[in-house]
């Protein structure tokens, strides 16, 4: 499904908490949502759901509105960090609710997952732990198999092998039948390898919509006497630079082979370290 967003803005009082961003979904794809505390992920998220109501600008899901629009808001599957299920349901009445919900709805891979992740049928959402009501939002994301797909950091409590097992599946059920799965995390490291598409929000903009392939293998760290470094940089696009003693580490876009050629040492930059660089000290434009 094509999701477009046009100068979508959306203000809780005087806070802009998005301040009218505009980018393009085209395809199904692993997109990575990333930013710091309070960028405005979740607020669009929820907008996306049809959660909530923009203030300014929209968002057409195949040409379509989200904000009540039952046809859409059965093709879309929000997973928070919590409170995503009634605490006086019990699991499996979650599931069967779902189930009804969902039109793509895969029952089969909801048992496996809740045998995989030790879940009680009988038990009730609020007597589950933290971790296992993480679960329990995992398992009903993935088993929409709804064409949008949205986890909002799913997996508060988690340890890592339970979010190990959830990145296998989600990856495997992806290859079976691609999807738009988005992704909002601050484990970036962790799962910066599902991402295809990363778009970064800084207070409210957007900072970044690139291709992870392309941020992976053009962009790098070099490092080197401050001079040759500079003469490196110049005409790239810098984000971020450093000197000491003589010495300056740049995160430039450019190729490790070019840099290599120059003399430099050079290394690739982290999603989550690119991440931390574009958007530390800056504010949003
Ligand atoms: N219901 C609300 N009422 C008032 N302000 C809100 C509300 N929801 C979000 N905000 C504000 O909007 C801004 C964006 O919040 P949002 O939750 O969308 O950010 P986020 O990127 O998801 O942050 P985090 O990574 O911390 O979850 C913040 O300044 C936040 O305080």
């Amino acid at each position: 499904m094509k999701i477009e967003v046009k100068n979508l803005a959306k203000k809780y009082g005087n806070n802009e908490a998005l301040k009218g961003i505009s980018f393009t979904l085209e395809e199904p794809k692993i997109y990575g949502l990333l930013g710091r505390n309070g960028a405005g992920k979740t607020t669009f998220m929820e907008i996306l759901a049809g959660q909530i109501l923009a203030s300014s600008g929209e968002i057409k899901i195949d040409g379509e509105h989200p904000f009540d629009n039952q046809r859409l808001t059965e093709s879309i599957c929000l997973i928070k960090e919590g409170d995503n299920f009634k605490k006086d349901l019990k699991v499996k009445n979650v599931l069967k609710i779902a189930s009804y919900f969902y039109p793509n709805w895969d029952g089969q891979l909801a048992e496996e997952l809740t045998r995989e992740y030790n879940l009680n049928m009988n038990a009730k959402v609020k007597s589950l732990s933290k971790g296992m009501g993480s679960a329990l939002g995992i398992i009903v994301g993935l088993a929409s198999k709804a064409p949008i797909t949205v986890f909002d950091e799913p997996y508060i409590g988690l340890d890592a092998a339970a979010r190990k097992k959830f990145y296998e599946i989600l990856l495997e059920e992806y290859e079976n039948e691609k999807r738009t799965i988005i992704f909002s995390t601050h484990l970036i490291d962790e799962v910066s390898l599902l991402f295809e598409e990363v778009l970064i929000l800084q207070e409210g903009s957007l900072i970044m919509q690139e291709d992870a392939d392309m941020l992976r293998n053009n962009t790098c760290a070099v490092s080197g006497p401050a001079d040759k470094v500079e003469a490196f940089i110049k005409g790239k696009k810098v984000i971020e630079s450093k000197k000491l003693a003589g010495m300056m580490t740049a995160y430039v876009y450019g190729t490790s082979e070019e840099a290599r050629e120059f003399g430099l040492e050079v290394e690739g930059i982290p999603i989550q370290d690119l991440m931390i660089y574009l958007t530390e000290g800056k504010k949003g434009a």
